[in-house]
């Protein structure tokens, strides 16, 4: 499906994961902002990607998440530079367990305020044309360890916060698909901090366990978290799903029962 004419906003955009989907966007013909804190890897990272595409097709934003005003200031440069917006992946994340006031800013509220800020922008109740939001989670929503008990807790925050919103979504009828997206551990710069004793502090000395579980199931490519975040954004069936990305299942969903008293 061609996103020819959609344009896209990407927090943490200038590496890793962010990076593989502004990538995939692009090659969809969308405009892609990516918002990020990094200034340096933001710009280089614009420059590669204007070679390739052509300019005119990219921004970045230089821009901490967990500054309120400044995200609110990245959605309005982005709706005034490209008059609309139709895609926003809520995806920058950090793994800091001894200022994890910071981990629950940058991974929880981050993500409740930009999805709020979407909806401000996208949904038929502020009169706008509809659109999709992805929130990105993790397995560690399903699976915890001892080495990243808040990281743990704020992606099963980001899970409870999108299902419940993909429904009041549809009962407000807002026209926005929100949707959640787990990957298991990816071959980014995110997973050599987790052996950092300044993010870890006092969990550090578990991270032999965690290096083992990565051995046991394995390291995925962020190309195929791109591939399952482009299913989110162009399947217009899926809504309130919270897909998994392992390397023993590839790209699947979560099943939850019914709701029952
Ligand atoms: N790498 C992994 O194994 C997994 C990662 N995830 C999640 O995927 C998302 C992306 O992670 P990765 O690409 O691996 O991380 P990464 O560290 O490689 O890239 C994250 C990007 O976000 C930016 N960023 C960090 N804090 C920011 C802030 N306050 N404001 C704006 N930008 C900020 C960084 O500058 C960087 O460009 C995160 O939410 C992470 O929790 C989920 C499961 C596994
Ligand atoms: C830097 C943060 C990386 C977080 C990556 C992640 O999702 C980690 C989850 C692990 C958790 O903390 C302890 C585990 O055992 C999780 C492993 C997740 C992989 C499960 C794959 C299962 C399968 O292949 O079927």
């Amino acid at each position: 499906m061609s996103l020819n004419g959609k344009v896209a906003l990407v927090t943490g955009g200038a590496q890793g994961i962010g990076r593989a989907v502004v990538q995939s966007l692009l090659q969809s013909s969308a405009k892609v902002v990516m918002v990020d804190l990094n200034k340096a890897l933001g710009e280089e990272c614009k420059a590669q990607l204007d070679a390739e595409f052509g300019e005119g097709n990219c921004t970045f934003i230089e821009c901490d998440v967990a500054n309120g005003d400044a995200l609110r200031d990245a959605f309005q440069s982005t709706v005034g530079q490209f008059g609309r917006l139709d895609i926003v992946i809520n995806n920058a994340g950090i793994t800091n367990e001894k200022d994890w006031e910071k981990t629950i800013q940058v991974n929880l509220t981050s993500v409740i305020k930009g999805t709020y800020l979407a909806l401000e922008h996208m949904s038929k109740e502020y009169g706008k044309q509809g659109g999709t939001i992805i929130n990105v989670s993790s397995m560690a929503a399903f699976l915890h360890s001892p080495h990243q008990p808040v990281y743990t807790a704020t992606k099963h925050g980001v899970i409870g916060f999108t299902r419940a919103m993909a429904d009041a979504a549809i009962q407000g009828d807002y026209g926005v698909r929100i949707n959640a997206l787990c990957p298991a551990f990816v071959d980014t710069p995110l997973l050599q901090s987790v052996e950092d004793e300044d993010n870890m502090g006092k969990f550090v000395k578990f991270k032999d366990d965690f290096k083992r579980s990565m051995t046991k199931f394995g390291v995925l490519q962020p190309s195929l978290i791109a591939e399952g975040m482009m299913r989110l954004i162009t399947d217009t069936s899926l809504h309130g799903a919270v897909m998994k990305i392992t390397c023993s299942k590839g790209i699947h969903f979560h099943t939850y029962e019914p709701m029952s008293a």
